[in-house]
Formats: structure tokens, sequence, C-alpha cells
């Protein structure tokens, strides 16, 4: 009987033919990318085996049309990066950047480690730990997140780590548009900003990428511990996962 579902160690599908306008100079690294998801990725749980059919389009192809919202040379922090979608793709395809992988279960930033050496992307650090343990210790242009939290909690995570003029760039999906109008007044109590949806990569990659966009007009702003538990957080503390 044949079954979708690849097993742990399958190749990777071939690149579709966007991929190479897409990634240009940095297809190869793509390719050992897609192919270190599709084994270790699956053999240690990172992503789901029936992810790898459609690792191109949905996952790598999908993250890396953001690029596109990033001016040269920003610093970018991509919080939860799980097994690296959005920031590893992002910090492979533009060496101008500074890219912090905030992540915090070990499992993860062990993968990326490895993943960082073998691609040599000297531009990319991993750090382990949770997005709100950072605030006060982490100052960025951008912040990327990617399937981490709504909109709500997740502003509440990224805001305090933004420095003024810089934007949270939230991968959502079709429901983009309804979660920023019913999360638009909490974030912006949290710090004063302005926020739009936009859709990156049409052409390249259906559907486009759909970007909630929150972009930060103060200084510094309040710690987001001074507003409600949804910008704390909105969960208990946990111990934390390994
Ligand atoms: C569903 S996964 C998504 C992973 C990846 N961004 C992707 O799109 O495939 C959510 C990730 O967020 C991480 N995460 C959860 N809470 C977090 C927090 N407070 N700060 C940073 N990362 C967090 C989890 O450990 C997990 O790796």
């Amino acid at each position: 009987m044949t079954s979708d579902v690849e097993e742990p160690g399958a190749a990777p599908p071939a690149p579709p033919a966007q991929a190479e306008a897409v990634f240009g100079d940095s297809l190869p690294k793509a390719r050992r990318y897609a192919e270190l998801l599709a084994d270790d990725g699956v053999r240690r749980g990172l992503i789901g085996p029936r992810e790898v059919p459609r690792l191109w389009e949905r996952h790598l192809i999908n993250c890396a049309v953001v690029e596109e919202l990033i001016p040269e040379g920003a610093e970018v922090v991509d919080i939860g990066s799980g097994a690296g979608l959005p920031g590893l793709v992002l910090g492979m395809m533009r060496p101008d950047i500074r890219m912090v992988l905030l992540e915090p279960l070990l499992r993860r930033t062990v993968f990326l480690d490895e993943a960082v050496e073998i691609l040599e992307l000297s531009n990319v650090v991993v750090r382990r730990g949770r997005a709100e343990e950072a605030h006060g210790q982490l100052l960025t242009d951008f912040v990327t997140a990617r399937a981490v939290a709504p909109l709500p909690r997740l502003a509440g995570w990224a805001l305090p780590l933004l420095r003024k003029g810089g934007s949270l760039l939230a991968l959502k999906g079709e429901q983009a548009e309804a979660e920023l109008a019913a999360g638009r007044e909490d974030v912006s109590q949290m710090r004063p900003s302005v926020s739009d949806v936009i859709r990156v990569g049409r052409g390249k990659v259906d559907p486009a990428t759909t970007v909630v966009r929150v972009t930060v007009t103060s200084d510094g702003g309040p710690p987001a511990s001074a507003g409600s538990q949804k910008a704390r957080g909105g969960k208990k503390k946990r111990g934390r996962k390994r």
C-alpha cells in the first residue's frame, strides 16, 4: 500500500521552478536546509512528516518572500523559531541582516545551532529563551514570528523588543484582517503603533504570504508587563519543556 506520509530520512521534493527566482544565490543553502528538515527535522519531531511534500511552497518560499519587507542591514529577532521558520530562511537569504533566532525549547535550539553551522550562517545566532524574558535585553529593528501566538499575546512579547520605527512582522493566515481588527485596540494600548496587513510574494507563492505589520511610533514605551494579562503573555508560567 502506498502512503503520502514521508518517513524520516526521506529526501525533500525538488525545488519548484519559482525557487530559483525567490532564493537566487542562496538556493544551494535552501536545498540543504530542506534536506535537514526532511531528515533530522522529521526524525526529531520538529516538523510533521506530512509537511515534507509541501516543504517548499508552504514553508521555505512562504517565509522567504517576507525578505522584501526588511531593509538592508536591519537587525531582526525571530521569536518562536521552532525549526527555523521564518528566521533561518531570512538569515540565509540576507547575509546583510543580523538575525537572532529566539526559541525556548532545547531540542529546537540544538537543531537550530547545528543548522546554522552546517549552512555557515555567520549573521545568525541562536538564543534559548522566551521572548518576554528578553525584554530589556534585546532591542531590534524587526521582530518576525510565524505560528507563535494570537496577535495581542504576540504583540505583548514583541513590541518591547522594538526600537522606535521598528516593526513586528507576524506571518498569519487568511484570518489576518479579522485578527488585526479584533486585536488592534489591545495592541495600540501596549505601545503607540500603526498596523496594517500586507500580502507578499504574489506570483511566487500561492496563496501569497499574509503579514500583519505593527510599527511602533514611540521611543522605548512602557514594558508590556505594565499592561494586561494578555500583554504579560496571557498564560501562567509553566516549567520549561525539553
Ligand atoms: C507552532 S511553533 C512554530 C515554529 C515556527 N515559527 C514555524 O512557523 O514553523 C511555535 C514556537 O513558538 C515557541 N514559543 C512558544 N512560546 C514562546 C515564547 N514565549 N517566546 C518565544 N518562543 C515561544 C515554541 O517553542 C515553538 O517552537
